[in-house]
């Protein structure tokens, strides 16, 4: 890949577990033991080219959110380098860093949590455009219309409240508040799965169209494995905090490479597929809290073997554009 637009190295997010309300208290007694760390995300290097859908996917609890999050500059990593073209972000200051504050922007699952319901809709979209200064105050108005239009919302309702809207617009209305301020990548964290589903393609289509017309580059964060299908150019499938493959979405559903995302790829469900295909997935998700040693999927994993139990699988090249971090493709002793 030539210089990516975005790129993780070694990324890791760790929360303190603040534990039960009785190991809480014992703790304030001065007899508990001391927080747990949760490894929320745990050394994830990811990049994503500039034009590209990368689809992010997993099951609920794997780090998605916070990998997104820690993408737009919301959460700091615990350790680990974020680059946003070409550059550290933490070493970011004044211009420099407002800049890749709003080139990076982030569509969030629940349009209505994530809009001021006491602002008209002309507020929501323009606001980061006044605060920053973006555009001259007689250019506002104008520059509200055009997001507006931009992701078909009619001008007239300006002046309306959040509450004024449909699902499916409230939505648009998050799209045009990002779209206001020119960003060039859209980090979207389930945008449409609150969503009703026939208004799920209509949201997707807009997406889709917003990076043809404006050459976007996404991070598409979703457990949906039927719509990142068709909508990524590459994938990134996520286990309790580590990215376990990524590679080109067409190959990865035609021939996944890890276990884990055969038994996503087997579990979605298809109206086309015959039954015999389809199998939910099997097992929990264990707790962040004490993943298992080894592979962290080995306690699910069909094809187990006795070096899984023990060694952690490195993320490795397994073809050209191709990684994935498990023992049937790398050789036992890697680290
Ligand atoms: N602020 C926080 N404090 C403590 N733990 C957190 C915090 N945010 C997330 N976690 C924990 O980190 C882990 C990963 O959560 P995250 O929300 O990133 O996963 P996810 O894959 O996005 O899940 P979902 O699809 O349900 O949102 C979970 O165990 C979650 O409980």
């Amino acid at each position: 890949m030539a210089q990516p637009l975005f790129e993780l190295r070694g990324v890791t997010k760790h929360f303190r577990s603040k534990g039960t309300l009785a190991e809480r208290l014992l703790r304030l007694a001065g007899s508990g033991r001391p927080p747990a760390t949760l490894r929320a995300v745990d050394g994830v290097d990811l990049a994503v080219a500039r034009g590209e859908v990368l689809g992010l996917v997993g099951e609920s609890g794997c780090g998605k959110s916070t990998l997104a999050r820690i993408a737009t500059g919301i959460l700091p990593p615990t350790a680990g380098t974020v680059v946003y073209d070409g550059r550290p972000t933490a070493g970011l200051t004044g211009r420099a860093r407002l800049d890749y504050l709003l080139k990076v922007q982030m569509i969030f699952q629940d349009p209505y949590a994530s809009l001021d319901p006491r602002m008209r809709v002309s507020r929501i979209i323009g606001e980061a455009l006044s605060v920053h200064g973006l555009v001259a105050k007689a250019d506002l108005a104008a520059a509200v219309d055009r997001a507006m239009g931009e992701v078909g919302l009619d001008r007239a309702y300006r002046d309306r409240y959040p509450h004024q809207f449909s699902g499916g617009q409230r939505q648009r209305i998050g799209i045009a508040r990002a779209l206001a301020v020119k960003p060039d990548f859209l980090v979207c964290d389930e945008p449409v799965s609150a969503l009703d589903v026939s208004i799920q393609a209509q949201v997707v289509n807009l997406f889709m169209d917003l990076r043809a017309r404006h050459g976007l580059t996404y991070l598409f964060v979703s457990h949906d494995l039927g719509l990142v299908r068709h909508i990524s150019d590459r994938v990134a499938i996520m286990y309790l905090g580590r990215i376990v493959e990524s590679g080109p979405a067409a190959d990865i559903f035609a021939k996944p490479a890890h276990p884990y995302s055969a038994a996503l790829i087997k579990a979605i469900p298809s109206a086309r597929r015959r039954k015999r295909d389809f199998q939910p997935l099997q097992g929990e998700l264990p707790s962040p809290l004490a993943p298992p040693g080894g592979c962290p999927f080995h306690p699910r994993c069909e094809h187990a073997m006795a070096v899984c139990r023990e060694v952690r699988p490195a993320f490795v090249e397994i073809a050209p554009g191709r990684q994935a971090a498990c023992h049937l493709h790398t050789p036992a002793e890697s680290p």
